[in-house]
């Protein structure tokens, strides 16, 4: 009998695959007691989740052992997701709608006296990233396991991941991250497929014993890189893919010799700075930290996949010539763009290759994904940094510099700008590696994350490389998964759901459009209204326990949740929050309709404007929420610590999405999306995906306003004076002016200065521009709600047409246009 029957029999044998309630409990009982050592009476609760993500977890590896041997079997064509991010969220909600077997652990664990929600807020969330970029891979990678296809995800263990906000005295404060403090049950470390990683040194040439003219790197230190997997399940299939996170560790943990000497620190310091490499997750959103450590760690955890997906060929008997026809490696971003470079080193220098089977190698092996035009958020490292951590492939870019720009010398003749343009070094200043000019040459595929973001980048950023290669060039709209955006964080509406259109949607997320016949069914539309009450409800219960702010469930839900940046206008936001607030202090009786303002995000540490305008948003909330005069009738709340759990929370609880980045700035959104298919409409300026999400409901299910991405061009080019425009509106004018003197700050004029300061004389994201039109629309929001048919109406069309912002659909382009790889059918053993 061979090993595999002989594994299949035994886990057939074993109680620890089956899905029935009954060997649930005593799976659950046998974890709690052999994992935790505990029994029921003296488990805490943190014990009872333990000991249930233990006993799912079982019924995890029994597809994942059954994955790996089909693809083991079949030699199948591979995506690779390369990413220094990956924003996973709590994984055992999750797992139980993927493997379908919610409701049965639910009666499982109720019979045993637990509650399965309070077990799911037990575990601690893997906050591996900052925001939309971080939170895509997550939702691409449970795309591709439920699409079947094979797949690896490759990123960083990072110890500590995104920091834990809190507010204190209306200020964000950053606490470390201690996702591991009491171990991880769904990860597997795989110390067996370690990889060693050289950093710094020189390189040298010499000449091999056959005689041949090689290049040897002498690194100047060397890491080990632990992989640690975990599985990813598809939605109801077999198929658990991998997700494989590097861990840095030091070759020697303690060096006895230096201890013998007296030096303790000196004994672990290698430990130390090793680990250090993968020690935090850099808090940056869309603004680079052009330090060290960073490109050590994006080399590290490229170094590593690479080296483990030839190993992964090697064992399949596969040659490294055929390296591209096994692998389909995409670079999230310029993160792992350092892959290029990498991939040629291994060709060339290890297996000798001829640059140009090397090169084709490596351009058919990599696509690039472009996520944001915003000059600063471009990476370009400083070739001194760059030749002091990675010599060898400081020579490689130069090479592929050198060979790149002579092609583009012969399309271009004469056309030396051009020529710079392209160029991967930047020679101003202290020169620099353009990331995304390595990203482009060595890949075969660019693509944008939505229609109007690829058009930009083949406008702008990457026009040049465009010009002459239009052929790369695609556009993948994002996607975000509907089995934790809705069958998840949705109970409630994926009931209603089921009873009228039944579940295929979370499969199949178009076939929500049967909704639309029931658009205008009063019953139906009762208890559409009825739903989203009761996820208020829920909310307003977190706002209170997360801020002690009392609010109305049955006030408007005006909600605006993501990474604190200028460019995405929260403070435009606030501007109009002060003008209803001006309005109604000039005439309390106004016939006001109530809101509930609700913000949540993160700023990056260093970006003070950012955080000031958090601290502005708390200061608003503290006069506004208190005043006598409003009556509660408007209300503003700052949700401390958004996460991937807190937006499960706040998506189904939102009436109203706000979308109000300026024209041309976000390259997508994702969490727009995600209020979409949740019921919430969308206030929105025709930015990012914006704009398809406005055409496939419909514009009259959706508030737009504001300048379009080429008038604001148009605008910036005419010559743009936020003064002028904020004296010419009364209104705007006495809410600039409230803030300045102090109204929000007991009377401190200086407090928000940098904001009003920056509003006068720069308004570099033309809030001034886009006021007059927001607040018209805002308007026209609030005699949309008061019409409760009409805005019910709105929300289950925006529901019903949001299908094709299903993660499915991007992931199944991507299979399509980019990485022609096909589904595997996975046999359970
Ligand atoms: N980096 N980056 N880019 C972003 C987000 N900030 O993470 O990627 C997201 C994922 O593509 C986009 O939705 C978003 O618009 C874009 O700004």
């Amino acid at each position: 009998m061979s090993p595999t029957e002989l594994s299949a029999d035994l886990l057939h044998a074993s109680d620890r695959t089956s899905l029935s309630k009954d060997s649930f409990k005593r799976a659950f009982i046998d974890n709690l007691f052999y994992t935790q050592g505990k029994f029921l009476q003296v488990a805490t609760h943190k014990d009872y989740y333990q000991a249930l993500a233990y006993t799912v977890r079982d019924r995890l590896l029994y597809r994942w052992v059954s994955t790996a041997t089909a693809y083991t079997g079949q030699v199948s064509r591979t995506v690779s997701y390369l990413s220094a991010e990956f924003l996973m969220g709590p994984s055992l909600g999750n797992t139980l709608i993927n493997l379908g077997i919610l409701d049965e652990v639910r009666q499982a664990v109720g019979e045993l006296g637990l509650d399965l929600t309070d077990l799911l807020d037990q575990e601690a969330e893997p906050g591996l990233g900052n925001g939309g970029l971080g939170r895509l891979a997550a939702c691409f990678i449970d795309s591709l396991a439920t699409l079947e296809l094979p797949a690896l995800g490759y990123g960083i263990r990072y110890e500590h991941g995104i920091f834990y906000q809190t507010i204190v005295d209306g200020w964000q404060v950053e606490n470390t991250d201690n996702w591991l403090r009491y171990g991880n049950p769904w990860e597997i470390r795989r110390p067996e497929w370690s990889v060693e990683v050289k950093i710094g040194g020189f390189t040298e040439t010499y000449t091999d014993t056959e005689d041949r003219h090689r290049v040897r790197w002498v690194p100047a230190k060397t890491v080990v890189g632990v992989p640690f997997d975990s599985p990813i399940p598809g939605y109801r299939v077999n198929t658990a893919n991998t997700l494989r996170l590097w861990s840095a560790e030091a070759t020697q943990s303690f060096d006895f010799e230096v201890f013998n000497r007296g030096d303790y620190l000196g004994a672990v310091n290698k430990k130390v700075t090793s680990e250090n490499l993968t020690k935090i997750l850099y808090p940056n959103d869309e603004t680079p930290q052009g330090k060290e450590l960073r490109l050590e760690q994006q080399y590290f955890f490229v170094a590593c996949s690479l080296h483990d997906m030839i190993r992964i060929l090697k064992g399949q008997g596969g040659s490294i010539e055929r390296f591209h026809e096994k692998f389909a490696v995409q670079l999230n971003d310029t993160h792992p763009a350092i892959g290029v470079a990498e991939l040629m080193r291994i060709l060339v220098d290890d297996y000798l290759l001829p640059w140009n089977d090397a090169w084709s190698i490596t351009t058919q092996t990599f696509g690039y994904t472009n996520h944001t035009l915003l000059p600063e958020a471009l990476e370009r490292w400083p070739l001194d940094l760059f030749r002091r951590l990675l010599p060898r492939h400081l020579e490689l870019i130069f090479e592929i510099n050198e060979r790149f720009l002579h092609d583009v010398r012969v399309a271009f003749l004469g056309d030396e700008a051009r020529v710079r343009a392209l160029s991967l070094i930047d020679e101003t200043g202290e020169r620099y590696v353009r990331m995304a000019h390595l990203a482009t040459v060595g890949s075969h595929a660019v693509n944008g994350v939505a229609t109007l973001h690829s058009d930009l980048l083949k406008k702008d950023v990457l026009a040049d490389f465009y010009a002459l290669s239009p052929q790369k060039f695609h556009s993948i709209t994002n996607g975000v998964t509907p089995r934790r955006w809705l069958a998840l964080a949705n109970p409630r509406l994926c009931e209603l759901f089921r009873e009228t259109i039944g579940d295929g949607w979370a499969k199949e997320l178009d076939q929500l459009r049967r909704l639309e016949r029931h658009a205008d069914d009063a019953a139906f539309a009762e208890r559409w209204r009825a739903i989203k009450l009761d996820n208020k409800r829920q909310l307003a219960d977190l706002i209170v326990q997360r801020t002690g702010i009392e609010v109305d469930p049955e006030s408007m839900f005006d909600v605006q949740v993501k990474r604190i940046h200028e460019y995405k206008r929260q403070h435009l936001a606030v501007l109009q929050i002060i003008a209803m607030y001006h309005r109604l202090k000039s005439d309390p009786n106004a016939e006001v309709l109530p809101r509930t303002f609700i913000f949540s995000g993160k700023a990056a540490p260093g970006y003070a404007i950012a955080k000031l305008m958090i601290r502005l948003i708390t200061a608003i909330g503290d006069v506004i929420n208190y005043d006598p005069e409003v009556r509660g009738r408007l209300k503003v709340v700052f949700m401390p610590n958004f996460s991937v759990t807190t937006g499960q929370r706040i998506y189904p609880g939102a009436d109203l999405s706000e979308q109000i980045s300026l024209a041309g700035k976000e390259a997508s959104g994702t969490g727009n999306m995600k209020f979409a298919m949740n019921g919430a409409l969308t206030i929105g300026t025709m930015d990012g995906a914006n704009i398809e999400i406005c055409e496939e409901v419909g514009s009259d299910n959706f508030f737009t306003f504001g300048m379009t991405a080429a008038q604001v061009e148009e605008r910036r080019r005419a010559g743009y004076d936020p003064r002028e425009v904020i004296e010419a509106n009364p209104e705007l004018h006495a809410v600039v002016e409230l803030i300045r003197n102090g109204l929000f700050s007991r009377g401190d004029t200086e407090l928000f200065k940098p904001i009003i300061d920056g509003l006068l004389w720069h308004d570099t994201y033309m809030l001034a521009a886009d006021y007059a039109s927001y607040s018209d629309c805002q308007l026209e929001v609030d005699r949309a709600y008061r019409d409760t048919a009409r805005w019910t109406r709105m929300s289950i069309l925006n529901v019903a047409r949001s299908g094709k912002f299903s993660s499915d659909r991007s992931i199944q382009e991507y299979a399509d246009k980019i990485w022609k790889v096909t589904p595997v059918s996975v046999p359970l053993l």
